[in-house]
């Protein structure tokens, strides 16, 4: 049965009824007998005090357990205007359902979605935080449709303070940046131009992540995990390594960061790979607002790579001046690295609260979002290929047929659009990636699909959610041939007798999300916008996701390309994805994956 499969609106109004009963019925035999007791007066016996604060969450419970009722109730009459977004019911006055979502807010959100299923978004309280779970694909739509009106402050706010450990300053700058996202400011803002932040971040992140900027960083991460691929000592030895992820980790980090962030960060700060990913491990207690004294060394790393950045700005800026409008100005260059980096660092230096650690935090932030989803979903690429040998075949034979004729190398335009590649790209997103897109009202409420969320409300999106939703899929047009909890590398392949093969299939340009077409194989994401998510969506969707599909495409086909690789056991259910980094990003794996490598032999001539 599917995950949210008979989750009706009738189904969720029976479930709150039957929850009414018993709730009255509890309420008749405990506060009944207690009323006449205190009428007669029993209230000087001992227990009475534990009476009326056992009442509380009682009393608590029946009243949201109603007025839940009631919003089902109203929103059937109203059929699709002027509908109110039901707050799931609780016991605790003011925390609300503050504990579950703080042990763990992925599995609890999954939970509810499972119990109140995907018809009516739900409201939950954490205090005084009110977040609407959106949960129906339309709806999602509906809400990423009013781009211009939301914005991710508070969560922005949040990853500063807690992840990146902005200073009060810095923080307060965010929250003052009142200009909207639309190039002009927002009428009555009075933000200068320069410190317009959140508008410079996503402007400078999109142009230089895409088009002819995005062409040069994937040619140079190429060359440059060939290059380290090609200077590492592994011989034509098997040689056996206990950690594939740990592997991955030191060796696809080192082209990542040389490709995006230049040569000199890394040549100054020796450890810094390593010290990255003990900070990024620590990311959940880090994002749990866990203080100091509980986890002292992460704090120590982090204070050391906010050190290094520090002392590699300083380096750069002194060896290279950064000018936008130099038309000799390279794509790359060793100091600050790619132009994304350099036109950061000019924006944030012409804000005046960016002091030297606030620019360090921000490229920590940057670092975090170049790195910490990608490797997890590399390895789980690899590793799925691995477990399916002729899959990895079939995916070296996309590489194969996109050896451009003329270079003699990957064409990477080509290989992005084989339809093979591009399906189990979309699929190593969805079953991996487990990531909260939160959106807030900056100006006013925001109406989406007959609902409105409230300047007080934080619309929650789960990538799991739709990753899930039988009923979604199937609405898409998808048969599901291979359950949603499970791999399958063709799930999004359609093929001519398919109701969503499309007859002729529009040339798209690099870095858009073509529909890829081969033979009788064509890619469709039909019908899933809403459903597949994993990059968040509207005008804030993800501006690294380019990117990330060039990584792990080309991981794998440089990879496979120089070396033999082998997992050395055959039993590899235990590595599973672990779900203590949801809903943060891509999930690691819960254990080592033991392998074997070697260089394949030159050919003989
Ligand atoms: C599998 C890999 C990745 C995943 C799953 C991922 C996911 C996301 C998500 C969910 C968001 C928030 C989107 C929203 O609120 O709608 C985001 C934002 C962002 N990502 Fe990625 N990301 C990935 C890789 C990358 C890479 C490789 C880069 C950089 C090169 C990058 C840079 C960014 C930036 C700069 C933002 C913030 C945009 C803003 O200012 O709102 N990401 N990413």
């Amino acid at each position: 049965m599917g995950m949210f499969a008979g989750n009706t609106t009738s189904a969720l109004a029976m479930q709150s009824q039957d929850h009414v009963a018993h709730v009255y019925s509890i309420l008749a035999m405990v506060i009944l007998p207690t009323l006449h007791n205190a009428r007669s007066g029993m209230q000087h016996v001992p227990y009475f005090p534990l009476v009326a604060i056992a009442l509380i969450p009682l009393a608590t419970y029946a009243l949201t357990t109603v007025r839940f009722q009631y919003a089902l109730r109203v929103n059937k009459n109203r059929k699709s205007k002027n509908l109110i977004i039901p707050v799931v019911p609780y016991w605790i006055p003011f925390l609300g359902h503050g504990i579950p979502m703080v042990i763990d807010s992925g599995a609890y959100v999954a939970k509810l979605t499972e119990r109140f299923g995907t018809d009516t978004p739900i409201s939950i309280r954490v205090g005084k935080l009110k977040f609407t779970l959106i949960t129906n694909s339309e709806h999602i739509q509906s809400m990423f449709k009013n781009s211009r009106l939301l914005t991710n402050k508070p969560v922005t706010i949040h990853v500063l303070d807690h992840l990146l450990g902005a200073s009060q300053k810095v923080l307060s700058f965010y929250e003052a940046d009142d200009s909207g996202m639309a190039s002009k400011s927002r009428v009555g803002s009075k933000v200068r131009s320069e410190d317009r932040v959140y508008y410079f971040q996503l402007r400078t992140a999109h142009k230089y992540l895409s088009g002819q900027h995005l062409h040069a960083l994937n040619e140079r991460f190429m060359a440059t995990l060939g290059r380290d691929l090609e200077t590492t000592d592994i011989s034509t030895d098997w040689v056996e390594y206990p950690d594939l992820y740990r592997f991955l980790q030191l060796m696809i980090t080192h082209s990542s960061i040389e490709t995006v962030f230049g040569t000199k960060l890394l040549e100054l700060n020796p450890t810094f790979v390593e010290d990255f990913w003990e900070f990024e491990t620590n990311a959940p207690q880090f994002l749990h607002a866990m203080p100091r004294w509980l986890i002292p060394s992460a704090f120590r790393v982090r204070d050391k790579l906010i050190k290094s950045f520090m002392r590699w700005h300083a380096y750069a800026n002194s060896h290279y001046t950064i000018s936008e409008t130099n038309p000799d100005e390279s794509d790359w260059e060793p100091n600050f690295g790619s132009r994304l980096i350099r036109m950061r660092q000019d924006g944030l230096l012409k804000m005046e609260v960016m002091d030297a650690e606030a620019c360090a935090s921000e490229d920590l932030g940057l670092m975090f979002g170049l790195n910490a989803n990608v490797l997890p979903c590399i390895f789980w690429y690899i590793v799925e290929a691995l477990r399916r040998p002729s899959l990895l075949v079939d995916l070296q034979a996309d590489v194969a047929n996109s050896i451009s004729p003329v270079t003699g190398k990957i064409d990477l335009d080509k290989l992005a659009g084989q339809p093979l590649t591009q399906s189990m790209h979309a699929e190593i997103l969805r079953l991996y990636i487990a990531i909260f897109t939160l959106r807030h009202g900056e100006t006013g409420p925001v109406q989406f699909s007959g609902y409105q969320l409230g300047t007080e409300q934080l619309a929650l999106i789960y990538s799991r959610t739709g990753a899930l939703d039988e009923e979604a899929w199937v609405r898409s047009g998808r048969d599901l041939k291979t359950p949603l909890e499970q791999f399958d590398a063709e799930r999004f392949l359609v093929g001519p007798d398919h109701p969503l093969w499309v007859e002729s299939v529009e040339e798209k340009r690099p870095g858009e999300d073509a529909t890829g077409s081969c033979g009788d194989r064509q890619f469709s994401m039909e019908g899933l916008t809403g459903v597949w998510v994993p990059f968040g969506g509207g005008d804030r969707m993800c501006p690294g996701r380019h990117y990330a599909k060039t990584e792990m495409t080309v991981t794998l086909a440089l990879l496979f390309n120089k070396f033999d690789l082998e997992l050395t056991t055959m039993d590899t259910s235990a590595v599973q994805p672990n779900l203590k980094f949801a809903p943060f990003g891509a999930l690691p794996p819960t254990c080592a994956l033991p392998f074997r490598i070697r260089r394949k032999a030159a050919p003989a001539n």
